[in-house]
């Protein structure tokens, strides 16, 4: 789909609900379908990649409803899931896949695994050679989808660094590890988001964490609960660039989560100089809280090491404030963003390139010296690659470019945000 994009906007203002957070709805919907009885989830992010994990969770026989953005899950628990008639599609979703591939090491029956184009690019070795030396019975190289784990019935413990900072690879380990014969030790490079770890407890279950060390012990009994997923704090960045590039903006987001390894954007975006502040903070099994944003001037920044993984995802969008900062702007030890939808090192470079961004690449980054006015210079036609964080990035651009933009493969911000859109729209003066 191509899609016309709004340019050269006065002024956002108004409120906005984004919707649930991606990486809590995969994780709400999994332990779901461990638990033992009903759990309710409201606020599930209805978008492509989150649907995709629950398709799969239906094909291996567990019951799910849909009620609005409610979903009602009657658990199954890890020992009586189904041989799926067909294998998993997991579309265009790395942590559908990688979750999965841990939560099925370790069944009584084979399970295919596929994705689209993209997602069967993406690397799985990261996961699949440490199920494997578990003693997954899957066949190597297992390196991309199409994988096959073979029904298996016996995983040992794992004591094992973690190579690169990744919560899904974390996540798949932990969900083997809950199922092996032993206490598993898992060890990350750096802190990356703990929602697994949150909701492992959430359901009941117990594990140890000592500064980046996880201790975890088998465990296959888990309890229904009733929770309410917070806004995505991921979606909820778009809306706080474009409120800060755009000028006599004020833009409230209601209800963004605040885990602590998500809200890395905030400190970056804060330290360039953003006007932002936080209320009505709740503190439940996730933090949530408002977030209130005005325009203001941003300066350049550094951002790398072990601050990296808490922003990978708002990365693009960091890119794209650079482009407005005064002064330079380095982003290293990135080089993650290869790997993800699209080599969005790549795409980042080269959409914002035909703005007149002052963008370079790096192996594992990217060097911006700002400000520019952005407006098209070498093509007035943008492309997502198929990557909704690329697509959405680009939209915030458009608000602040002169000219006629238009946007191809527009229908990729459907991975994790389907209305952006009309709630752009809804702001946009
Ligand atoms: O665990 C998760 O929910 C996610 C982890 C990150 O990926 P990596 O684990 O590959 O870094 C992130 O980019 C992705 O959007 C969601
Ligand atoms: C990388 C992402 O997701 P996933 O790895 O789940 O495809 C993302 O949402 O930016």
């Amino acid at each position: 789909m191509e899609k016309t994009l709004r340019t050269n906007v006065a002024k956002l203002t108004g409120t906005i609900a984004v919707p649930g957070d991606k990486s809590i709805s995969h994780r709400a919907a999994i332990f779901g379908a461990l638990a033992t009885g009903t759990t309710k989830i409201d606020h599930f992010l209805l978008a492509d990649d989150c649907q995709q994990t629950l398709t799969a969770l239906k094909q291996l026989g567990v019951p799910v409803q849909l009620s609005g953005d409610q979903v009602t899950i009657k658990g199954r628990g890890f020992k009586n899931l189904q041989h799926p008639n067909q294998p998993l599609n997991l579309g265009n979703s790395g942590t559908a896949t990688r979750l999965l591939l841990g939560l099925l090491s370790k069944q009584s029956f084979a399970v295919e695994l596929a994705g689209d184009q993209s997602l069967s690019k993406r690397p799985m070795a990261r996961v699949t050679a440490p199920l494997r030396q578990m003693g997954a019975n899957i066949a190597e190289p297992a390196a991309h989808l199409p994988l096959t784990i073979q029904a298996n019935n016996r995983l040992q413990a794992l004591d094992y660094r973690i190579p690169v900072a990744s919560a899904q690879v974390k996540s798949a380990l932990i969900f083997a590890a809950l199922q092996a014969d032993q206490v598993s030790h898992l060890t990350e490079i750096a802190p990356t988001r703990d929602h697994t770890e949150r909701m492992l407890r959430q359901f009941g279950g117990v594990l140890d964490k000592d500064g980046l060390t996880l201790t975890i012990t088998p465990q296959t009994q888990f309890k229904s609960q009733q929770l309410r997923v917070p806004g995505d704090l991921s979606s909820a960045a778009v809306f706080v660039l474009a409120a800060t590039l755009v000028p006599n903006s004020q833009l409230r987001l209601q209800q963004v989560g605040l885990n602590n390894t998500r809200t890395g954007f905030l400190d970056v975006l804060s330290r360039m100089g953003a006007n932002l502040r936080v209320e009505n903070v709740h503190s439940a099994f996730e933090a949530s809280g408002d977030l209130i944003v005005n325009t203001s001037d941003l300066n350049g920044t550094i951002i790398e090491g072990q601050e990296i993984a808490n922003v990978i995802d708002e990365l693009p969008l960091l890119a794209l404030a650079a482009t407005q900062a005064h002064g330079t702007t380095v982003i290293k030890d990135a080089a993650e963003l290869r790997v993800k939808e699209t080599d969005r090192i790549a795409a980042v470079a080269t959409e914002l390139s035909k703005l007149g961004a002052q963008i370079e690449t790096k192996p594992d980054g990217l060097v911006i010296h700002g400000p520019t006015p952005l407006k098209p210079v070498t093509s007035d036609q943008l492309t997502t690659y198929g990557d909704h964080r690329i697509g959405l990035m680009l939209a915030v651009a458009a608000l602040i470019s002169n000219g006629t933009l238009t946007l191809t493969q527009a229908e990729a911000v459907n991975v994790s945000y389907p209305h952006f859109f009309a709630d752009l729209q809804r702001v946009c003066h």
